[in-house]
C-alpha cells in the first residue's frame, strides 16, 4: 500500500496541512471504514473537503467510492470512523445538515409509475426550504436546468439510464445548496448531456456551493475539478488540489524515432527508464535531462524525428499512484 511518504512525494497529502484545521471544512471524516463480511470496502479514509471546492472522487471499479458517499450522506452505517457535514456530526444531526446538501446517488427511490415532473414534486414537497407556489417554480427550473422539460411528462419507469440521471440531478439542485454530492452523475449520459453536467457542476462552483462528484474518467475530473481524491482499494492514497497533483507529475520528453525497440533498448542499457506509449518514447525528466536522453538515442544510430516535451497528465500520475496497488 502506498503510505503517507508516497502521497506527500507525489505534492498531495492524506491528511490536512498544518493549518488548515482553522477553516472549517465542507466535509470531514476521520477513520471512516466499511466492512462487508471480510470485505473491506472503505478503509480508514481521512478526507478533507475545503468549502468551495469541486472535489473529484476518482478510483477504479469496486474501489470503495459509492460507500464513501452514501456514508458520507448517512445512507449507510460506518463500521469506524467519523463523518462531518458542514460542520454537523452525521448521522446525529442529519436533520441539521442534508437540508443543505443535494445528492445524486445509486437509485434515489423515485416512483416508476409517476412522470418526472410528479417525481419531483413529491421530492419538492420534502425540502424544509419550498413552500406552497414556490414548489412548481422549484421543480420547472430544476427540469429546464437539466434539459428534461420535453420529458416531464412521462413516466419514469420509460426514461433511460440518462433521463434517470437528469432527474436525480434536477431532484438534487431543487433547492440552492451548499454541498451538492454527485456519485458518477454523467454515468449513461450522452456527449451532450456530460456537457451539460460539466456546466451545471461550473455554475454551482461559481456559486460557491462545495462539489463532490465521483468518477472513473480521470479526463472528467480534470476538466471539471479543482481538487482530487485518490481511492484505490478502499484506501485514500492521495488528496489535494488538482493543479497541485498535476504539478507532481513532472515534466516528460516525448520522442518520434526511427525504431522504438531499439530505442528502448538504448535507453535501458544507458540506465534511463523510458516506455513506449501511443507509438512514442516517454522519459521522465525528473532524473535525467532532454540533450543525455537525445544523445544516447543519436550515438546509437537511431534516428530522432521529434523530441517535445509535456507534463504528465492526470492519467498518468493516476496509473503511477496506483502502480503496485491491490
Ligand atoms: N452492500 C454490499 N455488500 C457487500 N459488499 C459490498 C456492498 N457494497 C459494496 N460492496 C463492496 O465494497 C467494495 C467497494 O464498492 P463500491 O461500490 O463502494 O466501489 P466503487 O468505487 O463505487 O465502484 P464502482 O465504480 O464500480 O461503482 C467492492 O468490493 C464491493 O463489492
Amino acid at each position: 500500500m502506498t503510505g503517507p511518504a508516497d502521497t506527500a512525494e507525489a505534492g498531495v497529502t492524506s491528511a490536512p496541512a498544518s493549518g488548515r484545521e482553522e477553516s472549517e471544512p465542507a466535509l470531514r471524516t476521520s477513520s471512516l471504514r466499511k466492512t462487508y463480511g471480510g470485505t473491506v470496502a472503505v478503509a480508514d479514509v481521512d478526507l478533507w473537503v475545503p468549502r468551495g471546492a469541486v472535489v473529484g472522487m476518482l478510483g477504479p471499479n469496486g474501489s470503495g467510492k459509492t460507500t464513501t458517499i452514501r456514508m458520507l450522506l448517512g445512507l449507510t452505517e460506518p463500521s469506524a470512523g467519523s463523518v462531518e457535514l458542514l460542520g454537523y456530526r452525521m448521522p446525529d444531526q442529519s436533520g441539521r445538515a442534508l437540508p443543505s446538501v443535494g445528492a445524486l446517488v445509486e437509485g434515489p427511490g423515485f416512483h416508476p409509475f409517476m412522470s418526472g415532473r410528479r417525481n419531483l414534486l413529491r421530492c419538492a414537497a420534502m425540502e424544509p426550504a419550498l413552500y406552497g407556489s414556490d414548489v412548481t417554480t422549484a421543480v420547472r427550473q430544476a427540469l429546464e436546468r437539466v434539459g428534461l422539460v420535453e420529458a416531464a411528462e412521462r413516466k419514469y419507469r420509460s426514461y433511460s439510464l440518462g433521463m434517470k440521471q437528469r432527474l436525480g440531478l434536477a431532484a438534487a439542485l431543487l433547492v440552492p445548496r451548499d454541498l451538492v454530492v454527485l456519485d458518477e452523475p454523467t454515468n449513461g449520459l450522452d456527449p451532450a448531456g456530460t456537457r451539460e453536467v460539466r456546466r451545471i457542476i461550473a455554475e454551482l462552483h461559481a456559486s460557491g456551493t462545495t462539489v463532490v462528484v465521483s468518477s472513473h474518467l480521470l479526463s472528467e475530473v480534470e476538466a471539471t475539478c479543482t481538487h482530487a481524491a485518490v481511492l484505490q482499494a478502499g484506501s485514500l492514497i492521495a488528496q489535494g488540489e488538482l493543479a497541485t497533483l498535476l504539478e507532481s507529475g513532472g515534466p516528460n520528453l516525448l520522442l518520434r524515432v526511427s525504431d522504438n525497440e531499439s530505442g528502448l533498448e538504448t535507453l535501458r542499457q544507458s540506465g534511463i527508464p523510458a516506455r513506449v506509449e501511443r507509438g512514442e518514447l516517454r522519459v521522465e525528466l525528473s532524473e535525467t535531462d532532454a540533450p543525455e536522453v537525445v544523445a544516447a538515442l543519436v550515438h546509437a544510430g537511431i534516428g530522432v524525428h521529434e523530441a517535445r516535451r509535456n507534463r504528465a497528465g492526470l492519467e498518468e500520475i493516476f496509473a503511477r499512484l496506483t502502480e503496485g496497488e491491490s
